[in-house]
């Protein structure tokens, strides 16, 4: 029976579910996997060839067997350890140095057991130098490098004094190819070994600029919101902060109240002990205010002595019991040594208002504290009237 028009797609789906299944929801792992899977073709496409030196006579099936086998718990433990995230305990969760080492004794391996076959049996040492430039150091490349020398000198050493291990359908052939064989592993390697370990430092160097850029751009960032003297956030911040508050209040989910917070003569701090002190009033200022602010409440540097409060959720008459707290607060400490008062204007957000009414009517009942004589709350017109604290 010719299949359904249905049967086709919900068939892909199971196969991207079964797909899905044996790759990793997790981006890092299933990128891991894929460098897993290249290495499973060129395992699989090395057992085809021995398969075919079996079925020429060259090797006995056994030795296809047991080197099968080895690489079989190789490959199914590396797809265990990334694929459960187990490998994501170590520094390199590929397990590359693993890795590499398991190939190149199955390269080796293979040397032994495949007859006149294996000086074709060395080459996915490249490979395994190629996957080395992704995840190994110069140091570690350098020891992978030797450790295939003596891997190789063993296999050569098996195969002439030890063939009762080799199971071999061949008799011993002469050492001297042999010889020849892991002196030209023995030149080339580590030529091969050198670009992949300059490879890898360029990797390396990439990544590490990568980093630093994205550190350069989070520092840019943080400076574009941020006022370099006091930390607090910059005019722009404060901006959008209102922006974002006054939205919310026209839409009526969370009524706001700004303040607009001026030093008192703050001239005089600079004119008789100097730029420096003024700044240190400026930022002692800036610290003091913040920790006696509650979470949410938004202080940020309007320019100069001038600092902007956000107080979402509050009234007029909220903002005013908190700015009388912080009057006094101020007052009690000395800054940078010096006595120091502010004056403070504040405008509840009114129905439909923009953000620039309702600073300039904040402005104005700072202007008005200022004539009031100082040291003072005001209350933009309309809510209610200049107050000193009461206490
Ligand atoms: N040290 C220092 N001084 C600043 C900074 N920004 C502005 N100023 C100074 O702040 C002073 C503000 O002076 P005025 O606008 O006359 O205000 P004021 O002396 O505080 O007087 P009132 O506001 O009327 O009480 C000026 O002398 C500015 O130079 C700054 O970042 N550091």
């Amino acid at each position: 029976m010719a299949p359904t028009p249905l049967a086709q797609p919900s068939q892909a789906v199971s196969r991207r579910r079964w797909l899905g299944l044996l790759a990793s929801p997790y981006p890092r792992r299933r990128l891991l996997l894929l460098h897993w899977l290249i290495a499973c073709v060129v395992y699989v496409g090395t057992a085809v060839l021995l398969v075919a030196g079996v079925d020429q006579g060259w090797m006995r099936f056994g030795a296809l067997l047991g080197w099968s086998s080895f690489v079989t718990v190789v490959l199914l433990s590396g797809y265990g350890a990334i694929r459960s995230g187990w490998s994501e305990r170590f520094a390199d969760p590929a397990l590359t140095q693993w890795q590499l080492s398991m190939g190149v004794i199955a390269v080796n391996w293979g040397y032994v057991i495949c007859g006149p076959m294996r000086t074709a049996a060395l080459f996915p040492l490249m490979v395994v130098f190629v996957f080395a430039a992704y995840g190994l150091r110069f140091r570690q490349i350098g020891w992978l490098t030797l450790f295939t020398v003596l891997c190789l000198a063993s296999a050569v050493a098996i195969r002439q004094w030890l063939p009762a291990w080799i199971d071999s359908a061949q008799p011993p052939s002469p050492l001297q190819v042999d010889l020849y064989n892991l002196s030209m592993i023995a030149v080339v390697l580590p030529a091969f070994a050198l670009v992949t370990a300059r490879l890898s430092a360029l990797r390396k160097k990439l990544r590490d600029q990568r980093a630093q850029l994205a550190d350069a751009l989070a520092a840019v960032e943080r400076l574009a919101v941020s006022d370099e003297l006091t930390g607090l956030p910059n005019r722009r911040a404060m901006l959008e902060t209102l922006a974002t508050n006054t939205r919310h209040a026209r839409r009526g989910l969370l009524p706001v109240t700004i303040a607009m917070l001026d030093l008192d003569h703050f001239k005089r701090i600079n004119d008789t002990l100097g730029h420096a002190a003024g700044d240190a009033v400026l930022v002692g200022f800036a610290e003091l205010v913040r920790q006696l602010l509650r979470e949410g409440d938004v202080l940020g540097r309007w320019g100069g002595e001038e600092f902007l409060l956000v107080l979402p959720g509050a009234t007029a008459a909220q903002a005013q019991q908190v700015l009388w707290r912080v009057q006094a607060a101020v007052r009690d400490q000395l800054l940078a040594g010096q006595p120091v008062t502010f004056s403070v204007g504040v405008a509840a957000h009114r129905g439909s208002e923009s953000a620039e009414t309702l600073l300039s009517r904040a402005d104005a009942a700072l202007y008005e504290a200022k004539h009031a004589g100082r040291d003072c709350v005001a209350i933009a017109s309309g809510e209610s009237q200049v107050a000193a604290d009461p206490i």
